[in-house]
C-alpha cells in the first residue's frame, strides 16, 4: 500500500479544450494518505467519477501524474495498479454462483484454495449472504447482486486501495446503513485506503475520516467532518454540509463590522478592506431569534418540527435564513430579529472564506 498523489492533474473529455468549462477537472494537486478512509463528496456532474476513474486507471488524465508513493502510475492499468473498484450498479458473473463470484479475484491472483474458502466465508458473512453462497447470481435481486459486487471489491486484502463509486444507490435503506457500518469496520480491521464517492452528506460524514468536497471540477476543501462544519472554506461546503446548510447573506465588511440590511453587526475579527462579492456565512445552529430592535430584521415563513429541534425558515431581506431552535427553547410569537453569534460567523469573498486578519482583531 502507498500514499496516492495526484500531481498537477487536470482532465478534459474534449480533444482541444480552450475555455475553463471545457475541463471536467481543473488543475489540482492532492495527496491521499495510505490507509485513509475518504469520502469524495459533491453534487452531480462536479467530477467525482472522473477523478475516481483517473485514480483507478480506467481513465488517463489529460495532464499531470498519478503517483503511488514515488512510483509514477499514470500510464498503468487498474490491474497493474492493484486497485479494487465497486461501481454504482452490480458487476457480477450471472452464470457463476455467489461463492465463485466472490472467489474470482482471489483465484485470479493464484491464492491457495483454503485461503480462498476462508476469505470468501468471511466476506459472505459481512455482506449477509452466507446462506446464498451456492445460489447462481442470475435471478438474484439488484440489491443482492450489488452486495456481491461490494464483496468482490473487498475480498482481496493485498490491494493498494478500494474505490467505491456511489455503491449503495440500489441497496435498500436499512441495509445501506448496515453495509456502511461494515465498510467502516473493514477499514478499521484491514487499514486499506478507501475512497467512497457520494453526493449524500450523511453517507460521507458517517463513513469517512476525511471528506474531500468537489465543486465544478475543483476540490474546494478536504478535511475532517468537524472542520467542514466549523470552517467551510468555500460557500458550497457551507451550503452542502449541514442540515440545513449555512446561511449566506450579502454583506459589506469594514474591518470588524458587517453591514447587512442597514444594520451594523460586530464581528469577532477584523478583515481589512475587501473588494468583490462579500458575504457573511453563519450556520443555523449559531443564530438566535429575538424581538425588538437588536439584530437583523427577520421574517419567519414557517416552522418545522424535526423531533429533537425545530427549524425556523425565513428571510433577512432577500436572503433565505434558517435558524435551529433547540428543544425546550420557546419561539416568541413576535420574533422579528435574528442575532448571529459572532464567534461562529465567517466572511466570504467571491465564495472563498477570508482568514481573519490578526492585526485587526476586535477589542
Ligand atoms: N465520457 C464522458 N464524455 C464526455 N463528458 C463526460 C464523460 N463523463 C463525464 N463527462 C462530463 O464530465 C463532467 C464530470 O462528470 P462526472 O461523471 O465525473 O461527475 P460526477 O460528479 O461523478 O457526477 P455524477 O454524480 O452525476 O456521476 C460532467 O460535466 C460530465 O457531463
Amino acid at each position: 500500500m502507498a500514499q496516492i498523489i495526484l500531481e498537477n492533474l487536470s482532465h478534459s473529455y474534449l480533444p482541444n479544450p480552450s475555455k475553463d468549462e471545457d475541463w471536467a477537472l481543473k488543475p489540482m494537486t492532492l495527496t491521499w494518505e495510505d490507509g485513509g478512509a475518504y469520502a469524495l463528496l459533491g453534487s452531480s456532474g462536479c467530477g467525482k467519477s472522473t477523478l475516481l476513474n483517473i485514480i483507478s486507471g480506467l481513465l488517463r488524465p489529460s495532464r499531470g501524474r498519478v503517483l503511488f508513493g514515488d512510483r509514477d502510475m499514470t500510464g498503468l492499468s487498474t490491474m497493474e495498479r492493484n486497485i479494487a473498484q465497486v461501481f454504482q450498479f452490480p458487476v457480477v458473473y450471472d452464470t457463476m454462483s455467489v461463492r465463485d463470484n466472490l472467489a474470482f479475484p482471489l483465484r485470479n491472483r493464484g491464492l491457495p484454495q483454503d485461503q480462498v474458502a476462508a476469505r470468501v466465508a468471511e466476506v459472505a458473512e459481512m455482506i449477509g449472504m452466507r446462506d446464498m453462497l451456492d445460489r447462481r447470481a442470475r435471478g438474484l435481486t439488484a440489491d443482492a447482486k450489488q452486495k456481491i459486487s461490494l464483496g468482490r471489491g473487498m475480498v482481496r486484502q493485498d490491494v493498494n486501495a478500494i474505490l467505491f463509486d456511489e455503491p449503495l444507490t440500489v441497496i435498500d435503506p436499512h441495509m445501506k446503513w448496515e453495509l456502511r457500518t461494515q465498510l467502516k469496520d473493514l477499514h478499521r480491521r484491514f487499514g486499506h485506503t478507501m475512497i467512497y464517492v457520494t453526493h449524500d452528506q450523511t453517507e460521507a460524514l458517517t463513513f469517512a475520516d476525511q471528506v474531500v468536497v468537489m465543486y465544478d471540477g475543483r476540490v474546494v476543501q478536504a478535511g475532517t467532518p468537524q472542520a467542514l462544519f466549523d470552517a467551510p472554506e468555500h460557500t458550497f461546503v457551507g451550503y452542502f454540509i449541514g442540515s440545513p446548510g449555512m446561511n449566506l447573506m450579502d454583506a459589506r465588511i469594514e474591518g470588524a463590522t458587517a453591514h447587512i440590511e442597514g444594520v451594523q453587526l460586530p464581528l469577532a475579527h477584523g478583515y481589512g478592506a475587501l473588494e468583490g462579492k462579500t458575504q457573511l456565512g453563519i450556520r443555523p445552529e449559531f443564530l438566535r431569534l429575538g424581538t425588538g430592535q437588536e439584530g437583523l430584521p427577520y421574517t419567519i415563513r414557517r416552522i418545522e418540527d424535526v423531533g429533537h429541534h425545530r427549524i425556523v425558515r425565513g428571510h433577512v431581506g432577500k436572503a433565505d435564513v434558517n435558524v435551529i431552535v433547540p428543544e425546550g427553547q420557546p419561539i416568541p410569537a413576535d420574533a422579528n430579529r435574528v442575532l448571529p453569534d459572532p464567534v461562529h460567523a465567517h466572511v466570504y469573498l467571491d465564495d472563498w472564506r477570508v482568514a481573519p486578519s490578526n492585526l485587526e482583531r476586535a477589542a
